[in-house]
């Protein structure tokens, strides 16, 4: 039951809370790191393995290594488009590992986006989708999730200006169907309950804050409901939040990314850990980005990487236990 960990982008925080994180872990969850040794921080007990099977004998030790010489140093908070190339084949291993069922599932370190962009013309905004699109263009979607709170932006990665465009019926049902699936196959939970958020102020006040509630998120929840989803909304996107509004779901499905992180993050940063739902195997990843400001200071907060991959493990247990 190995996680396979890829490196992330090497200048920020990832190399760190990757060793942090094996230190608490050590004893409860084998792991693999996948990325240059070089970059892992000075005294970091580590061992490289010839292969991914060595981990699981190594892992109570060293942290295992699949060793990968991306050519230059870390410079802690300078991004190195020289290692874009290296950061997206990590991925890339990580995936293929898990796919093939070497590993059992993986977690990933923060990337920076704009590096990847700039030094391997990588045209994802993002792991979900590079992730969805090495599975043979999975329809998944990002869940946020800690012990308080569940949230799925239904967009993701786009401009506020497009959302109104991009957030549709079929978007909005597809996230429905995933997410519900999901918090059964993954969380367990049987018969989830699924909060909508509306796009507008108080939902739109009766089309007096917008009209998207009115034109068609009320319809398409209806047509879902239909299906036999447990749904409540669309819901003024204010008021869901609080801690008694919580009690009544266990996954808020938002309109569009910074309606979804900014709750999750605000209650939770410490422990939220991000789950693509939809693909074909298993992922995680902590809620928090490279965070250059601290990088090599010693300062990281290990906890999302460790609740990260925590959950993988505890999916890939309940996976392998349902055959
Ligand atoms: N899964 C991923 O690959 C993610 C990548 N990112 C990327 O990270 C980069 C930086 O994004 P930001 O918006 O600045 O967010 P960030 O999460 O990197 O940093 C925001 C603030 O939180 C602090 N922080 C973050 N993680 C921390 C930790 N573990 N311990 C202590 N303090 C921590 C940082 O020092 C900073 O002050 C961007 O390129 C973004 O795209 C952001 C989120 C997720
Ligand atoms: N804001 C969340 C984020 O940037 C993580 O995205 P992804 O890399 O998990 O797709």
């Amino acid at each position: 039951m190995t996680v396979a960990i890829s490196c992330g982008e090497p200048a920020g925080i990832g190399p760190e809370i990757a060793v942090r994180a094996w230190e608490v872990l050590r004893e409860d969850v084998p792991m693999l790191w996948i990325g240059d040794p070089t970059h892992l921080p000075d005294g970091a007990k580590f061992e490289v393995v010839a292969q991914p099977e060595d981990a699981a004998s190594v892992s109570r030790n060293a942290l295992p290594v699949l060793a990968r010489d991306f050519g230059t140093p870390r410079v802690p908070g300078v991004a190195d488009p020289a290692h874009a190339v290296g950061v997206i084949s990590s991925i890339q291993t990580a995936v293929q590992l898990t796919m093939t069922g070497r590993c059992a599932a993986m977690t990933t370190a923060p990337i920076h986006k704009k590096a990847l962009a700039d030094g391997a013309n990588f045209s994802f905004p993002g792991h979900t989708e590079f992730l969805a699109a090495l599975a043979g263009n999975q329809k998944v979607v990002m869940m946020l999730a800690s012990e308080q709170l569940r949230v799925v932006p239904a967009t993701i990665h786009i401009a506020l200006k497009d959302v109104p465009a991009q957030f549709t019926p079929e978007v909005l049902s597809d996230t429905v169907r995933i997410t519900a699936r999901g918090l059964i196959q993954n969380f367990g939970i049987r018969e989830p309950r699924i909060a909508i958020a509306g796009l507008n102020p108080h939902a739109g006040e009766g089309g007096k804050m917008g009209t998207e509630e009115l034109q068609w998120m009320n319809a398409t929840v209806d047509a879902l409901r239909a299906e036999g989803f447990n749904l409540r909304g669309p819901m003024p996107p204010d008021t869901m939040f609080h801690a008694a509004a919580r009690q009544t779901y266990d996954a808020a499905i938002c309109a569009y990314h910074d309606q979804a992180l900014i709750p999750i993050k605000t209650i939770d940063f410490d422990n939220g850990v991000n789950v693509t739902l939809g693909l074909p195997f298993i992922r995680t990843s902590p809620d928090h980005g490279t965070a250059f400001d601290i990088a090599g200071t010693g300062k990281a907060n290990p906890s999302s990487m460790i609740a990260a991959i925590r959950m993988a493990h505890k999916m890939a247990q309940a996976s392998h236990r349902q055959g």
